[in-house]
Order: structure tokens, then C-alpha cells, then sequence
């Protein structure tokens, strides 16, 4: 194994040399001659700068290969690639780049993840919710943490923009790097499903592998559910296959969800369960959910407590024991955990209430699936007194199966249902909503301005009724075919109650 000694750190900037770095592939590829100092690795040519190893990536979209001469000629002192190049440079062929990137990438940072307390979390819903619960127990336990997922990265209270809730290994190396620079203990991290599959945390050692539950969504890659479930399953299954008691390796696995028991058998770690319906290592019991807060009984190995938080809905109760067996493994003590969930407020964009004085309630939410948008409104459904409004889309170029699955739920709990836009991407508005409609049998209101969408329900609100605008959550943007447009639920939605109040 490389020493960390290998990464050099001078007056702010870092090298390697391009053999000590090759080392880390075990390729069988006789090494290059030259031996220049590599400064940076780059997968984007428009990121290249002198001095840097430019790996090339087939992508999606474009063939990174054919970007390889424009990085040389920005100063690329290296390539890596899978297919023949003729370049001034050095190139080193691989059979799978994006692998070799992976490799290169820890190796050049220094291994970064051997020197953090690293929790992945997974699961098709609340992985966001369940990391910043993480975040915050350990910030209260006095630990400085990381954050990785879909709303940003952080450093304590440094905020870095994302592109993708798992970035892919380079971006996130260079993020564990900063960590450890930055002397942070714990990190909590979304690890999505594509991640997963296409190898982006190969590489990371995790301590603590989180599992909070698998329903439908991102058919449109994985095709079907046993490749999402099986993809989903490898975070436990690449949890370090041994038994070290230095660094012990726990899976916190949902016992209500039928894939636990899959997982159970993938892991070598330690298996700790949380549950409400199934006996589980750590349960909640007598659960009491009123519009201010949730309270319950936490049964623990070590104790049992009772517990005060002011979120609601049971899915949060399920986060909040999820992230509850995380910390109690990363030895948080039980009684900080407990005070920490007392005061959590809530995650952006999850559930949030958007209050401008008006008489009835309006919440924005990030349920883009159908079993979150169902928790959502079965939640709103038990302390309604009025009607329910919702605001609801299906994102485009993505499962088109859940469109028609969501307005069937859409119809099913609310009283008046309006179907809109949601990051319609490359696709045709008008289509995605058709899809939709496809789910249900009556006519419902469609609206394909998002805007005038919320401005409606906004404007036939009364007093007592509820509002739920789902899907966008925290974003700020709405895509329509390439570009991005400014777009916050949050900010349009208090403008149609201000104009509806100054009318
Ligand atoms: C389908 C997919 O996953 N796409 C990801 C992929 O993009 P891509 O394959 O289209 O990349 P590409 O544009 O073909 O480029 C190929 C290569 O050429 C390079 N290039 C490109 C142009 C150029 O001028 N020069 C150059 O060097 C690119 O940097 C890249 O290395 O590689 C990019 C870089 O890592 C990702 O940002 C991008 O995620 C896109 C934005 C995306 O929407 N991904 C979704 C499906 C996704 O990954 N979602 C999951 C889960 C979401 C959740 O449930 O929370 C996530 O983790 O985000
Ligand atoms: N445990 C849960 N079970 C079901 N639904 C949930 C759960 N937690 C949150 N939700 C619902 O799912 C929405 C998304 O939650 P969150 O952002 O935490 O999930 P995520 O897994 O990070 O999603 P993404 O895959 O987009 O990153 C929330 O706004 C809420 O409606
Ligand atoms: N991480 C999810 C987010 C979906 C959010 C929703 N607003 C949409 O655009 O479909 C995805 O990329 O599929
Ligand atoms: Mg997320």
C-alpha cells in the first residue's frame, strides 16, 4: 500500500510523480519512460490546466477521448485512456477509465477516507433527510463534520456547490482531502444508486453503511428493480470484507424493509436493525405525532429513552432511528443524540412551510417518487381539516413508469389535485403530463406553467386548507430542455400569497 508521504504538499500546491502514481493501477501496461510531475487529474478538458493527468471518460453524452488533444494543448502532461491516442504526451491505456480514475484519484489525495469516520447512506428516500440528521447529532456531540449529497457539500459551515448527490470519485476525493486538511472526524454521505453502479465511490472506505428503504425510482437507468436493488446492495457488499477491531464496519439496515434481509447476507459488518413493525436492535415505540411534533419511546441496546422532536410524519421517525443507529455506532453518546433531535428544525426543502401570513398552510416538498409523495400526503392527511391541495410533476429523462404510479397518488389523497411541470429536461411538458394522466380515469387540472400551477392553487386556497407544492424542494432551477432557468417553489409560492394579499 502507498505511503501518504507520496502526496506532496508544497506552498499551496500539490504533485506527484506520474510513475508513483501509476503504481496505484497495477496495470499491466509497461510504465512510460518520462516521468513528469503530475499537478492535478482532470476528467474535464475544460478544467486542465499545466501540469495535470487527464483521464478520458466514454460518458453518456460525449466521448472523453475526443476532448484528450484539446487537454493537451491547455497543458495536460499525461493521459490516461481506454482506446489508442496520438498524443505529445505520455498515454497510458486501461481497459475501464473511469475505474482507473477511481484508483488515481485516492492515491493522488492521499487516501483520504482512511483517515475519516465516513457514513454512506442509501435508500431511495430520506437519504438527504438522514445525513443532515447525522450532521447535526455530531455537531452537537462537538464533532466537526462533512456533508456530501443532493443539496451541497460542506465543511463544517463551508458550503460547496454539487452537480450529483454522490459526485463522481475525482470530485469527491478531492473532497475527502479537504476533509482531512480541515481536521473534520465524521462525514455523512448520500450514496445514490448510479454512484453505486458506475463505480464513483469505489475507493471510499466507509465505516458505517446506512440502508433506509427501497421503493421505485430511476427505472429509466436501472431498467428494473432487482438491478436498482442489487446496485443499491453494493454499499453493503463492498463494506470492508473482514473483521478489524481497530475499525469495526456496521450496516444499519431498516427492518421493515423487506430488502434488509438481502443486505444482511451481502455484508461481513456488523448488522444493527431499526424498525417499528419488526423487532429490531433499535425501535421506536408509542409513537404520538401531533401538528407541533412527534414524540416516541427509543429502545436501544444500551437504553431506553424517550424521545422529542419537532419534525413530523412517521418517514422521519424511520430517519431519525436510521440516523440514531449511525451515530450510536460512531460512539455518540445516547443522551447527546437525544438532546441534538430535540432541536432539529428540519432539512430544506423537506416538508418546509412556507408562512407569508395567509390563512391556510402551504408546504413545499422534495417527493418526486411515489411512495415519498404518498408519506407526504398520508402525513398532511392526518392533520388537515380542510382540503388538499397538490402541485405535483414527473422530471424528465427520468423513469417515465412513476409519472402515471404519482398522479394515481396524487388523486388518490388529495381533494384538489393540479399536475405541472417538473424539470421537463429534454422531454415535451405536455407529454410527461399525458404520461401522467395515463394513471388516472378522471379529468384533472393541468397546468404546464409551474408558476401559474402554484399561483392557482394558491388563489383558490381558503382559510384551513393545505397546500402541498411536491418535487422541487430545495432546487432553484427549473430545467426546460437544456437550459436552466432561476425557479424556487418556496420564493414563487410566497409571492402568489403576497399578491393574493395585497389584492
Ligand atoms: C447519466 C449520468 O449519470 N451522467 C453523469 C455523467 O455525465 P455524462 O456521461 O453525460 O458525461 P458526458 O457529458 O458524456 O462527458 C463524458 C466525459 O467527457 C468530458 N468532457 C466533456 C465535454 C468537454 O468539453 N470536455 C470533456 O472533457 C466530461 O467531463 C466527462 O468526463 O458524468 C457526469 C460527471 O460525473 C455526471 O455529472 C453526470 O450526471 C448527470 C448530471 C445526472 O443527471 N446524473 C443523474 C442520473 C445521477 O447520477 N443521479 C444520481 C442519483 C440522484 C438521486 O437519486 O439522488 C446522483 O448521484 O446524482
Ligand atoms: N424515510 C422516508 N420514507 C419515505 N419518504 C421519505 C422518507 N424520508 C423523506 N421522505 C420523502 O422523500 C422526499 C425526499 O427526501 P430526501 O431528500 O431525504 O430523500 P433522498 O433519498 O435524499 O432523495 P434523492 O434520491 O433525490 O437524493 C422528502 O421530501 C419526503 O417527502
Ligand atoms: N436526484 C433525483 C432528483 C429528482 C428531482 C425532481 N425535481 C426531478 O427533476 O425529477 C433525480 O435526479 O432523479
Ligand atoms: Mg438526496
Amino acid at each position: 500500500m502507498a505511503s501518504f508521504s507520496v502526496y506532496i504538499k508544497k506552498k499551496g500546491t500539490i504533485g506527484m510523480k506520474l510513475q508513483t502514481l501509476l503504481q496505484h493501477l497495477h496495470s499491466f501496461t509497461p510504465l512510460t519512460t518520462e516521468n513528469p510531475t503530475i499537478t492535478s487529474i482532470d476528467m474535464d478538458s475544460r478544467d486542465v490546466q499545466q501540469g495535470s493527468l487527464f483521464v478520458c471518460i466514454k460518458g453518456f453524452t460525449v466521448d472523453g477521448h475526443d476532448f484528450a488533444e484539446q487537454a493537451v494543448a491547455r497543458g495536460a502532461v499525461a493521459v490516461v485512456a481506454e482506446k489508442p491516442l496520438t498524443l505529445p504526451v505520455p498515454v497510458i491505456y486501461v481497459n475501464d477509465s473511469r475505474r482507473a480514475l477511481a484508483v488515481l484519484a485516492d492515491a493522488f489525495y492521499g487516501q483520504p477516507t482512511h483517515q475519516l469516520h465516513v457514513i454512506g447512506v442509501t435508500g431511495t428516500n430520506g437519504k438527504t433527510t438522514t445525513t443532515h440528521f447525522i450532521e447535526r447529532i455530531c455537531r452537537h456531540a462537538g464533532k466537526k463534520t462533512g456533508l456530501i449529497g443532493t443539496i451541497n457539500m460542506k465543511i463544517g459551515d463551508e458550503t460547496y456547490d454539487v452537480k450529483n448527490t454522490t459526485p463522481e470519485s475525482l470530485v469527491l476525493q478531492k473532497m475527502f482531502r479537504k476533509m482531512v486538511d480541515a481536521h473534520v472526524d465524521i462525514v455523512a454521505m448520500e450514496v445514490s444508486s448510479h454512484a453505486l453502479h458506475m463505480g464513483r465511490v469505489h475507493g471510499c472506505d466507509f465505516d458505517v453503511a446506512v440502508f433506509t428503504n427501497l421503493t421505485q425510482d430511476h427505472l429509466d437507468y436501472h431498467q428494473t428493480m432487482e438491478h436498482y436493488r442489487w446496485s443499491k446492495g453494493l454499499l453493503f457488499a463492498q463494506l470492508g470484507n473482514r473483521f478489524d477491531h481497530q475499525r469495526p464496519k456496521f450496516a444499519i439496515l431498516n427492518a421493515d424493509d423487506a430488502a434488509s434481509e438481502e443486505y444482511k447476507k451481502s455484508t461481513a459488518a456488523t448488522v444493527v436493525t431499526y424498525g417499528i413493525h419488526h423487532q429490531s436492535d433499535i425501535m421506536a415505540k408509542h409513537i404520538e405525532i401531533t401538528t407541533s411534533g412527534t414524540t416516541f419511546q427509543l429502545v436501544t441496546p444500551i437504553e431506553t429513552v424517550q424521545v422529542k422532536t419537532k419534525l413530523i410524519g412517521m418517514f422521519n421517525v424511520y430517519n431519525l432511528l436510521a440516523a440514531v443507529g449511525a451515530c450510536l455506532v460512531s460512539n455518540i453518546p445516547l443522551r447527546a443524540i437525544v438532546e441534538a433531535i430535540a432541536d432539529i428544525e428540519g432539512v430544506p426543502g423537506r416538508f418546509e412551510v412556507v408562512n407569508a401570513g395567509q390563512p391556510f398552510t402551504v408546504i413545499v416538498d422534495y417527493a418526486h417518487t411515489p411512495d415519498s409523495l404518498e408519506n407526504v400526503l398520508q402525513t398532511i392527511q392526518q392533520f388537515a381539516k380542510k382540503r388538499i391541495f397538490v402541485v405535483v410533476g414527473c422530471g424528465g429523462d427520468r423513469d417515465r413508469t412513476k409519472r402515471p404510479l404519482m398522479a394515481q397518488i396524487a388523486v388518490k389523497y388529495s381533494d384538489v389535485p393540479i399536475f405541472t411541470s417538473d424539470n421537463p429536461r429534454s422531454e415535451d411538458p405536455m407529454a410527461i403530463l399525458n404520461d401522467m394522466k395515463q394513471g388516472v380515469a378522471e379529468d384533472v387540472v393541468c397546468i404546464v406553467d409551474r408558476k401559474e400551477a402554484i399561483t392557482y392553487a394558491i388563489e383558490q386556497a381558503e382559510k384551513d386548507d393545505v397546500v402541498l407544492i411536491a418535487g422541487k424542494g430545495h432546487e432553484t432551477y427549473q430545467i426546460i430542455g437544456k437550459d436552466v432557468l432561476y425557479f424556487d417553489d418556496r420564493v414563487v409560492a410566497r409571492e402568489a400569497i403576497q399578491r393574493r394579499t395585497d389584492q
